[in-house]
């Protein structure tokens, strides 16, 4: 069983539209409504896979009802914390090219007894769980150490912890060392404050974090794959996608499938092969859609124990 929290869920609207030109109306070619947020999307694909997981949330106003109608028409089991303000509506817009913009909004400003209200949840659903993952970004009233709380309340239950986020989040969560952590590539440059231009660049940051006590780090890097760093080994992983359709949520189905394969006990390297699988199918589906079985059986994905770290990102 896999809880994921997320304290900033959204109701993702994406849009197509020819090509984006700044100040101008566009009419849009098709549109859909997903649930959102990374958590959420993590919960999605796991459900979509038959996996075991729960999605805590928070859920206010007419797009906290939508969201929770969403999660239970697609079957994603849920536990929704009742606050104040409305979940926030984010927008994608997409153009036939792959180009893919986000507008997120900031969220619904949350009270202390808010948060607690979430932690509690997701402690009390963390009994027993496999694996308990913190991810996205923070809404307004939540401390920026929430994650590193979280990390910690859920360590001391001897139960494994990851966060996905971002920013002065991600830097408290790492402080309090999480067993693993995926940021992707602007991400961890972020996170170092410096550029990371190839794989050995990454691979330097990630075992630095690694060194500082996080067990493992996986380093989403787009159309070039995955890498994942231990103490006592570099794997990459990528999959080849000819013809990209929307990358919104693939780096969260990316960490759904690696968390399944790492809770399945398979090892670390056919856990990044299911992660990029993922995280690929969910490339060739239209806005946040989450793969489902037959959606992986077309992903053949390349992997290795020893990749060729002078290689150039993006190239
Ligand atoms: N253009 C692409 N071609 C092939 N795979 C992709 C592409 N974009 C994303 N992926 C897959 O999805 C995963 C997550 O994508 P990424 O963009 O790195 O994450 P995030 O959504 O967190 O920014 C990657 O590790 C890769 O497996
Ligand atoms: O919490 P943040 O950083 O604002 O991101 C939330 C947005 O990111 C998503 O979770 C998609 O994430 P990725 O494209 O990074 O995988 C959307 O569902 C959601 O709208």
């Amino acid at each position: 069983m896999i809880v994921t929290l997320t304290p900033n869920p959204s109701v993702d609207r994406a849009v197509v539209i020819d090509a984006l030109r700044r100040g101008e109306v566009h009419r849009a070619t098709e549109s859909r409504i997903d649930p959102g947020g990374k958590g959420v999307n993590v919960s999605r694909a796991l459900a979509a896979q038959g996996a075991r997981t729960v999605a805590v949330i928070p859920s206010g106003g007419p797009a906290g009802h939508l969201l929770d109608d969403l999660l239970d028409a697609a079957g994603v089991p849920r536990r929704s914390v009742s606050v104040g303000g409305p979940v926030r509506m984010n927008v994608s817009v997409l153009e036939p090219d792959g180009t893919t913009t986000k507008l997120n909004e900031p969220g619904p400003r949350l009270s202390g007894d808010e948060v607690d209200a979430l932690l509690a949840t997701t402690l009390a659903a963390a009994d027993g769980a496999g694996w308990v993952v913190g991810c996205g970004s923070l809404p307004p009233g939540a401390p920026e150490g929430l994650y590193a709380d979280l990390v910690r309340r859920v360590r001391s239950r001897g139960v494994r912890v990851a966060v996905d986020s971002s920013g002065t989040a991600l830097a408290a969560a790492v402080a309090a060392r999480p067993h693993l952590v995926k940021p992707n590539h602007e991400e961890l440059a972020e996170l170092v404050d410096h550029r990371l231009p190839t794989l050995a660049d990454v691979h330097a940051a990630a075992a630095d974090l690694v060194a500082d006590g996080i067990e493992t780090v996986a380093v989403s890097l787009g159309a070039d794959g995955a890498l994942l760093v231990t103490a006592d080994e570099v794997l990459h992983a990528r999959a080849t996608i000819t013809h990209p359709l929307s990358t919104v949520g693939a780096g969260d189905c990316m960490l759904a499938g690696l968390l399944h394969g790492l809770s399945s006990g398979t090892h670390p390297l056919d856990a990044l092969r299911t992660a990029v699988a993922w995280g690929a199918a969910a490339v060739t589906l239209p806005g946040s859609r989450v793969p489902a079985p037959e959606h992986l059986r077309a992903i053949p994905v390349d992997h290795t124990r020893s990749p060729d770290l002078t290689r150039p990102l993006g190239a």
